[in-house]
């Protein structure tokens, strides 16, 4: 808390509990997190889960990183081409890729998660979050809501690198493979950037051995095991 700027705020609770929100929805509230490389299959496992708990009659959103950062967490040059923002506002407000940019972004997302699983939400979230202190936050940001603790589920997307490397969807390890050689680097998760990984996750996947449906499978199990559907 010793973070925050602004001065004469106050908390003001709200009077419907989270039991009466798990009544209406008939589940309480979860973020499943997702973390992992770059094209290990975090939002492809997210979007196929969101779609089979909405089949199954379960609220959930998925939160994914590369769209969020369209938005919320945009980068300055989408903020300076399609809003408008002066350069100081977007220099300041904007996220791309170091460490503590990174750490924000992460910081965010937790909060936001934070907020849809504390309406009853299952709320998916797939962001590579590669360090495991930004990951504990958010975490913490859960475990310690005011209107009482909310489950954080880990997931770990266990996919070799080399597997992520051959699917390579956007391009971006061979350019930061060519950034490397060329001697100026991309500053990219798992090529030139670190990957923290989790040391004790919920679940962890490698969906380099399962299909997409079996990874969702996984996930569904997990779920009904601790009555969060
Ligand atoms: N330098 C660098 N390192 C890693 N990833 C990069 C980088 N530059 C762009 N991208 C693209 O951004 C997506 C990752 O965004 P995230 O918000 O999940 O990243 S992070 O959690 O803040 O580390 C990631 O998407 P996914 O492949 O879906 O993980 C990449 O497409
Ligand atoms: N179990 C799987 N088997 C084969 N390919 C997969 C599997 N899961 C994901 N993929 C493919 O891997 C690529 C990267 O997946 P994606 O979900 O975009 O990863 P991430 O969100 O972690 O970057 C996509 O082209 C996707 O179709």
């Amino acid at each position: 808390m010793s973070d925050i700027k602004s001065t004469q705020i106050t908390w003001h609770s709200g009077t419907v509990t989270r039991e009466e929100r798990a009544k209406l929805l008939k589940q309480t509230g979860a973020t499943l997190w997702f973390t992992g490389l770059s094209g290990s299959g975090k939002s492809t496992i997210a979007v196929a889960l969101e779609q089979v708990l909405i089949q199954r009659g379960h609220p959930a959103y998925v939160l994914d990183g590369d769209n969020i950062r369209f938005g919320l967490n945009a980068g300055p040059k989408i903020l300076m081409d399609t809003r408008k923002y002066s350069e100081t506002s977007a220099k300041r407000f904007g996220l791309a890729f170091s460490a503590e940019d990174r750490e924000e972004n992460i910081r965010r997302i937790g909060e936001v998660s934070k907020l849809f699983a504390d309406s009853g939400l299952i709320c998916l979230t797939s962001f590579i979050s590669p360090y495991r202190k930004d990951r504990d936050a958010a975490r913490a940001i859960h475990e310690q809501n005011k209107s009482g603790a909310i489950p954080f589920i880990e997931i770990f997307v266990d996919t070799p690198i080399g597997t992520c490397e051959q699917r390579d969807p956007k391009g971006l390890y061979k350019q930061a493979r060519e950034a490397v050689a060329a001697g100026k680097g991309m500053g990219f998760t798992g090529v030139d950037d670190p990957y923290e990984a989790p040391l004790k996750p919920e679940l962890t996947i490698d969906n380099s051995k399962l299909t997409i449906e079996e990874s969702v499978a996984a996930i569904l199990n997990f779920l009904q095991d601790r009555k969060l559907i």
